[in-house]
């Protein structure tokens, strides 16, 4: 069972952003880790009480990389979850395609988000929910302004190149709660082990991990620092900085 807690944001969430709408069907990406396994059980409780129609699917892209995901399909069947795995080579391609330094994350989650759009055209789907938290959304924010300058975060809905929908239903939430929901249930959940990048011999991604640290700091010192965080993505003066194309005048 998903926390009332968890619903109750999720509905503001997407009261905010209109995430889902009557007649969607939508493809949940499911790594099988404790965001996705949270949102899957959640929009699967918010389909039970919305008063439209919409579908779910569940799909976990499997990297042809021999994973075993025998306990998350017994787990989707046991709770009535539409759930398919979705087989690629992309385990195969990365050891040829890579380049020297580049980062395998970045890689996998790119050919990955490829795959889950072409499982979306082949299952008939108009959206695709992803399972990433407010923790996300500031990692991200900081690594942009760190190492890349530019302002820039994880949206709630975004349209991809190619029409799709993109929505993240608990981009408001924290990943604690999240960790707790599938530590309450008991849920199986895969960790980072499954991600192909631990099989190669190569640096990890620090910078996610560095920014982690970092924001755990400034919460020790700043307790409400990411409701101020979540306030202040909503609340953008774009005008304020240095982009000519902002520029109110
Ligand atoms: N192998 C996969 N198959 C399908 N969807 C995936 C897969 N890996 C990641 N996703 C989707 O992309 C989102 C973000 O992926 P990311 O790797 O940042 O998170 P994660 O640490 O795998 O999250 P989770 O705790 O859900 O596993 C996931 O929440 C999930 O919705």
């Amino acid at each position: 069972m998903v926390s009332k807690k968890i619903m109750r944001q999720l509905g503001r969430t997407n009261a905010a952003f209109n995430l889902v709408e009557e007649g969607d069907r939508i493809l949940v990406g499911l790594s099988g880790g404790k965001d996705s396994l949270t949102l899957v059980h959640a929009m699967k409780e918010q389909q039970r009480r919305a008063p439209f129609n919409f579908e779910l699917i569940a799909v976990t892209v499997a990297y042809g990389m021999g994973e075993d995901f025998s306990a998350l399909i017994e787990h989707c069947r046991s709770h009535g979850i539409e759930h398919h795995i979705h087989d690629t080579n992309i385990y195969d391609t990365a050891k040829e395609k890579i380049r020297k330094n580049s980062s395998y994350c970045s890689f996998f989650s790119r050919m990955r988000r490829g795959s889950l759009y072409s499982a979306a055209e082949k299952f008939g789907c108009n959206k695709v929910a992803l399972g990433h938290h407010l923790d996300d959304a500031a990692e991200s924010f900081f690594m942009n302004l760190i190492y890349n300058g530019h302002l820039r975060s994880l949206a709630p809905k975004y349209r991809a190149d190619n029409g799709l929908i993109v929505i993240r239903p608990l981009i408001q939430m924290r990943e604690r709660q999240l960790a707790a929901a599938a530590h309450d249930n008991d849920w199986p959940t895969i960790g980072d082990e499954a991600c192909p990048s631990m099989r190669f011999d190569v640096k990890m991604p620090y910078a996610r991990a560095e920014m982690k640290t970092m924001l755990s700091e400034m919460e020790g010192k700043y307790p409400d620092l990411f409701t101020s965080i979540n306030a202040a993505f909503g609340h953008i003066s774009d005008d304020s900085f240095f982009d000519p194309e902002r520029f109110a005048l």
